[in-house]
């Protein structure tokens, strides 16, 4: 199989190109956010935003942004994960690593797979958040698909709570066709509608915005796509809860590189530790967050 890793540049952005036979994945340094993935000529496998900015200090609209050491609004996090930030600046949404730089610090590539270790320089803490909690992404791509491993390890002599997820973008035929599997039976907060705890009844297909966080999931979710003959799988460890996210018309209007028609051909499938599933990382302990992503014909 023929594997190649090749730094290159998107506008401001340093980035690392990943080849395994036809697939390739793009990942930009700032955030270790991943661009881009894709097998051959098929429609890519993530969703980019057309109106993308590749821009330092600014993380770009798609792909797999990493959003830690919190998730969304850190006012609706537990207390324990709000109790982690001591800053005077308002809590950016989805923490603090996504519009930083992260060195590429190991890259290994033999006919099996293709892999790169990225780390965030968090020794010292981050802007209000003092705690010596080590974060490293691994990506590796190979036959099966695109593997990533978000690893935290505290340093420090306390303990620290974080909520984390891989907010992965999925590139869709059309969000009226497609359904995720994987969900029936399982709780989840509709934050849309002050936050009440619901139960999924059957697939999840979709009619209008949808942000929910699913919880006590099983470790395969599917996302079943008619228009494309395909279904991404995403396999799971070290999470059991998701983000399921599509803006719809209106939000997407508001959406930062998002254009006004782009919700029709997206979808979050966030991979997560939220809610009751947030990570208590005790003292010299690592916790690794991970999701598979591959394609089956459907
Ligand atoms: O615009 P951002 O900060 O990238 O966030 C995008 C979306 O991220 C999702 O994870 C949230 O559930 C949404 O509520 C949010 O709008």
């Amino acid at each position: 199989m023929p594997v190649d890793i090749q730094r290159i540049e998107k506008d401001q952005l340093a980035c690392w190109r990943l080849r395994h036979g036809d697939a390739e994945v793009i990942v930009a340094e700032q955030g270790a956010q991943i661009l881009s993935y894709r097998q051959g000529e098929a429609t890519p496998i993530l969703w980019l935003s057309g109106e993308a900015a590749f821009q330092t200090g600014q993380a770009v609209r798609g792909g797999v942004p990493v959003c830690w050491p919190w998730f969304g609004d850190l006012a609706r996090n537990p207390q324990s994960v709000q109790d982690s930030y001591q800053g005077s600046q308002p809590a950016p949404a989805h923490g603090l690593v996504r519009n930083i730089d992260w060195v590429m610090a190991r890259s290994e590539s033999n006919p099996g797979s293709v892999r790169l270790l990225f780390s965030c320089n968090t020794n010292a803490g981050l802007p209000g958040w003092p705690h010596a909690v080590e974060l490293s992404l691994q990506v590796c791509l190979d036959s099966k698909g695109l593997h990533l491993s978000l690893t935290s390890h505290n340093r420090g002599d306390k303990a620290v709570a974080l909520s984390q997820a891989l907010h992965s973008y999925f590139a869709i035929s059309d969000i009226h066709q497609v359904t995720v599997e994987g969900l029936d039976g399982r709780p989840y907060i509709e934050t849309l509608e002050d936050w009440q705890q619901r139960q999924q009844q059957g697939d999840l297909a979709f009619v209008g915005e949808t942000d929910r966080i699913y919880l006590d999931l099983p470790s395969r979710l599917s996302l079943r796509d008619p228009g494309l003959k395909r279904r991404i799988v995403l396999e799971t460890q070290g999470s059991r809860s998701a983000v399921l996210w599509n803006p719809w018309i209106a939000k997407a209007q508001r959406l930062s590189q998002f254009a006004d028609d782009a919700w029709q051909r997206m979808l979050c499938i966030e991979t997560a530790n939220v809610m009751d599933d947030v990570v208590r990382l005790e003292s010299a302990a690592s916790h690794t967050l991970s999701v598979s992503i591959s394609v089956e014909t459907a």
